[in-house]
């Protein structure tokens, strides 16, 4: 079977739940700069949300907007039933929301293993101090929690690499460890910027195929941004489009594609 059918056959199969992410009436503005005007949209539990748009359009502003890096001018975060007006980064993190960078945020001189490590700090109960005092329960939490980081090298991969440092690895594997660091925070919303941005055509399939698994096995719901329409087409449920900050979309991918503004916005850049 075809990798693209098995996406296909993927999506279909997947349960989609109710709206988990709100986003009502977003509007942020840098001094004179509006990044976003009146955005709303939601994300429903266990889906794959891809928010497009060209350079500029306000992805990034809106993915920080949704983690709580950056507060709005205007309008409402709503995550689990509870509203924000002004989310942050820790709460988020809190409430199971984990992110990917663009450009990656990784330790290059640390290995694979110990940087998805790094993703577990938020569920370390034991701090420096615990650890210090209380050897024994915070060597029994040590280990539980290498063990988990050991099923997500398996399940992406790259068990081969444990003990490298990553800035050895190609890129297009530095960015399967950034999405492993933000698996180690088990998340129930994964953010994922540009997964696939600077990476060739058998990355980018593999990257597809490792973010409808992570959806698939770990229910885990997704909202990704990207630049590029093609990929993202393939494996999202629904589609947000950005254009100047204004939403100018919003669908299933067969209707994002015959949407007259869309078709517009993409013919007047080079992708
Ligand atoms: N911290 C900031 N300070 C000032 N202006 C900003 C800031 N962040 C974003 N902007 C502006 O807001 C607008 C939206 O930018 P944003 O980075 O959100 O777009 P994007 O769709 O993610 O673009 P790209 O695909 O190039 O990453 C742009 O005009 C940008 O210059």
């Amino acid at each position: 079977m075809s990798m693209m059918n098995e996406i296909e056959q993927s999506a279909t199969t997947r349960q989609i739940g109710d709206v988990i992410l709100e986003l009502q009436n977003i509007s942020l503005s840098f001094g004179g700069v509006k990044a976003l005007t009146d955005i709303s949209f939601n994300v429903r539990e266990h889906e794959i949300r891809a928010i497009i748009g060209p350079n500029g359009a306000g992805k990034s502003s809106m993915l920080n907007v949704i983690n709580g890096v950056y507060t709005p001018q205007q309008g409402h975060v709503s995550l689990e039933g509870a509203t924000f007006s002004r989310m942050t980064p820790r709460r988020a993190a809190e409430m199971g929301v984990a992110r990917t960078f663009q450009n990656l945020a990784l330790f290059k001189g640390m290995s694979v293993l110990d940087n998805i490590m790094t993703g577990r700090n938020l569920r370390m109960k034991s701090g420096v101090f615990a650890q210090a005092f209380r050897m024994g329960s915070a060597e029994r939490e040590e280990i539980a929690h290498r063990e988990y980081v050991e099923t997500i090298i398996d399940f992406l991969e790259i068990q081969a690499y444990r003990k490298t440092p990553v800035g050895r690895l190609s890129y297009g594997l530095q960015k399967r460890v950034d999405l492993g660091r933000a698996l180690a925070m088990e998340p129930r919303l994964l953010l994922l910027d540009e997964p696939m941005a600077g990476m060739n055509i058998e990355e980018k399939q593999d990257m597809s195929r490792f973010i409808l698994d992570v959806n698939d096995e770990f229910g885990t719901t997704i909202v990704l941004i990207e630049h590029d329409m093609g990929v993202v087409m393939d494996i999202s449920d629904r589609v947000v489009v950005l254009d100047y900050g204004k939403k100018i979309g919003d669908g299933t991918p067969d209707e994002v594609r015959q949407n007259a503004d869309v078709i517009r916005a993409y013919l007047g850049v080079a992708h």
